[in-house]
């Protein structure tokens, strides 16, 4: 039995400007997005039984067909003539509905690992053509740079160099839908586009771009969102900022032990999720 076991990252986003809303509904970005060191595990086996089989057992989370993971592998069966069945069993770390893209990297690493598992040789550029249909962020996982990315986000360019920092993500517990944060955006005409530096020095740097358009969506349903980011930047952190569409803030630390203390505080006074991490 030929099997993959591969660690899916998630995302954050360093900067979300919103451009221009689409004719399609979608919305023209620019984003810095960042992987960092907090994953799901995916398990993917090749076996004889035909059809697809996903597993995951996280609440919120659909096994079968209405997860992106099925959808991923159904994708490349039907490019293939491989006649057995692929069976995914995904062990959820990434907190769910929360900003951090856990569906979309999840969807990303089984395109990866099948296209290895059945020899398929199809091109990175083929897999993130395939991978946009699925979400705007299933490219930059393909990618695996920290990218900036531009039209609904699966437009990428390098960022290279970029410093290891140590981040904090920390969720209160609310799920946010993407789709419904995009829809009730007032966009302002014509923004000047600001400019993303090609190089950072350090965690100072980073701090100089962060910045998230959809913030003040999310704040205004969820205002204990905006409480998390005020509480984290009280507690010592460099910068702190809502990832995607939240309700993951994420907060960036000049040393591990900070980043760890804050972590557990978080975790202890106020009950949410929290994790320090370093970026990849
Ligand atoms: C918030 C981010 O995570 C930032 O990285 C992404 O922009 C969203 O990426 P995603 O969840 O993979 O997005 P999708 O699953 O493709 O889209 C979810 C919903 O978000 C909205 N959407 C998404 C991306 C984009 N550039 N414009 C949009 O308006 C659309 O209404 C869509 O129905
Ligand atoms: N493998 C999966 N992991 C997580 N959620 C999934 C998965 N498959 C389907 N879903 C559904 O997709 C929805 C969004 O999940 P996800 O965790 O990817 O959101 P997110 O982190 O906000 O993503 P993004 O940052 O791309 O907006 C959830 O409501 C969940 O039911």
């Amino acid at each position: 039995m030929k099997k993959l076991i591969l660690k899916a990252p998630a995302k954050v986003n360093y900067r979300l400007d919103v451009l221009r809303r689409r004719a399609d509904g979608y919305h023209d970005l620019r984003m810095v997005m960042q992987r960092v060191d907090l994953s799901d595990d995916v398990e993917i086996r090749l076996v004889d039984e035909p059809g697809i089989r996903v597993t995951c057992g996280k609440d919120g989370v659909p096994d079968g067909p209405g997860n992106i993971a099925w959808r991923a592998a159904d994708a490349l069966l039907q490019l293939s003539d491989y006649r057995g069945g692929i069976d995914i069993d995904i062990t959820k770390r990434i907190p769910v509905a929360a900003g951090l893209g856990g569906g979309s990297s999840d969807a990303a690493t089984v395109l990866m690992g099948v296209n290895e598992l059945l020899g398929l040789n199809l091109s990175e550029q083929r897999l993130r053509e395939i991978g946009v249909k699925l979400g705007a962020d299933v490219p930059f996982f393909i990618f695996k740079k920290t990218a900036i990315a531009e039209g609904i986000g699966d437009q990428l360019t390098a960022l290279e160099n970029m410093p290891k920092v140590w981040v904090v993500l920390a969720n209160p517990g609310v799920h946010v839908s993407t789709g419904w944060v995009y829809q009730n955006l007032q966009l302002t005409a014509d923004r000047p586009v600001a400019i993303i530096p090609n190089s950072y020095a350090g965690v100072k740097d980073v701090c100089g771009i962060l910045s998230n358009d959809l913030e003040p969506v999310t704040f205004s349903k969820f205002p204990v969102v905006q409480e998390l980011k005020e509480l984290l930047a009280a507690w010592g952190a460099a910068g702190s900022l809502m990832s995607g569409s939240g309700a993951t803030v994420f907060a960036l630390f000049e040393d591990e032990a900070t980043a760890k203390q804050v972590a557990n505080r978080v975790t202890e006074e106020k009950g949410w999720f929290a994790e320090a991490v370093q970026t990849l």
